[in-house]
């Protein structure tokens, strides 16, 4: 895997002097902490190191005071003028101190500002208002929360997890029976597709691209968007049967149903639609193993011409360079949900080439916390 340490380095002991082995057992000793936490060359350092580091032991009780301004509807409630306390307290049924705490908390993480007498919403969270299905993400979260309680049986896989359970497609199509599950899972989905199809469209472009297949598409957001932004484009969406019937619902209220084609099917079980020059699979990939993925890029690469292209649209890991969205959000996301990965944009791109495809690229999208892209094509164009 592209990713992985060679195993010469991961088992490596240490043999004479190591500047990283003596630089943290120095760091590990309290005589040097204290030490350096005083020195004028150091203070500063290691004060900034300590926040950093209180940030990181702290970082769940962040989340869960966003997640409580938010339960209580106190982004609405403060963004137009400052409220005071006991407004708040009596709208919400919280004790005033209680709810002072709460405000000055969302003060000290930068989504309330103190203004006159009382709390204001600031910039900050005022952004958090405009993003597409963000706030509906935070309160799912108590799912993902109920979950990393115990994170050594999530990485143990010993956990029967929630997560799993609150996205039951992912266990095939038997398990989205019922309309009112498909549209619930669906629902979150579509809006937080806003960002995503916005992202894509910014880093890469459709031009040539006569028939677009969105494999998995959901409820048909992403073709809307794309759809939107390229008026010849036909379309077609693949999904899960009970999902679909959404989609037709999107394309027909959009005026694309003429050149907006539903198919519903299960692309472990059935072939997909042929006709299509290009392929997108967004936020599909990383719900499903290596070996579900690698036979759905195969299936892929059999639908396309010569010349056709797959694009793959998800938020991605790091890699080489690990980070916090990729690596400490979505691929323990993907673990409590327990049938896929967050994957990097070189193991994708490895994964497309075992496939079959040629010319991949990798390109950075601006908001690599909402997407990452990952493109290659079937070779033979003429
Ligand atoms: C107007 C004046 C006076 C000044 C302007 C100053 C200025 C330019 C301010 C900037 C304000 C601004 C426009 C800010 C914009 C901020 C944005 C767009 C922030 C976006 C943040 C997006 C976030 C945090 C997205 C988070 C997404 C999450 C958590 C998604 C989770 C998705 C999951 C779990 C999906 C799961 C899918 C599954 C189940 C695995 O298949
Ligand atoms: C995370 S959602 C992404 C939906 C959409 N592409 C988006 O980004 O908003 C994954 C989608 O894959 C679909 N899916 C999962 N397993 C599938 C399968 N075996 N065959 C067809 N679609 C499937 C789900 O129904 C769901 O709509």
């Amino acid at each position: 895997m592209t990713d992985a340490l060679p195993d010469a380095v991961s088992a490596r002991r240490p043999r004479g002097f190591s500047w990283r082995r003596w630089r943290n057992r120095k760091i590990a000793s309290p005589g040097f902490q204290s030490w350096a936490s005083h020195f004028p060359l150091t203070r500063g350092h290691a004060r900034r190191e300590g926040e950093r580091l209180f940030d990181l032991v702290s970082g769940f009780v962040h989340s869960q005071v966003l997640y409580a301004v938010i339960e209580l509807d106190l982004l609405e409630a403060t963004c137009d003028a400052p409220q005071s306390v006991a407004r708040l307290a009596l709208r919400s049924g919280i004790a005033p101190d209680r709810m002072e705490a709460l405000c000055q908390a969302a003060v000290a993480l930068g989504l309330f500002e103190r203004v006159g007498g009382g709390y204001q919403l600031a910039a900050l969270g005022a952004a958090l208002m405009g993003v597409p299905g963000l706030v509906d993400m935070i309160r799912h979260h108590d799912v993902f929360y109920r979950d990393m309680e115990d994170p050594v049986a999530v990485l143990k896989g010993e956990k029967e997890t929630e997560l799993a359970r609150f996205w039951p497609y992912v266990f095939g199509a038997g398990a989205v029976e019922h309309p009112e599950v498909a549209e619930r899972y669906s629902g979150l989905m579509a809006e937080s597709q806003a960002l995503v199809a916005e992202e894509t469209l910014r880093t890469i472009s459709f031009a040539g691209v006569a028939r677009l297949l969105d494999v998995g598409g959901g409820t048909g957001a992403f073709l809307a968007a794309v759809g939107r932004a390229n008026p010849a484009l036909q379309m077609v969406l693949f999904d899960l049967p009970a999902v679909v019937p959404a989609a037709e619902t999107r394309f027909h209220e959009a005026g694309m149903a003429g050149r907006a084609r539903v198919v519903a099917g299960d692309f472990h079980d059935d072939p997909l639609p042929s006709g299509a020059d290009a392929i997108s699979l967004v936020r599909v990939c990383f719900d499903h193993s290596d070996d579900a993925v690698a036979a759905l890029m195969a299936k892929a690469f059999a639908a396309l011409p010569p010349g056709g292209r797959l694009i793959v649209s998800e938020p991605m890991a790091g890699g080489a360079r690990p980070d916090r969205p990729g690596d400490a959000y979505f691929a323990f996301y993907c673990m409590a949900m327990q049938t896929g990965k967050a994957r990097s944009q070189a193991r994708l791109a490895e994964m497309m080439k075992e496939a079959g495809f040629q010319g991949i690229e990798t390109p950075r999208t601006r908001r690599p916390f909402v997407t990452s892209v990952v493109t290659g094509c079937k070779p033979g164009a003429t």
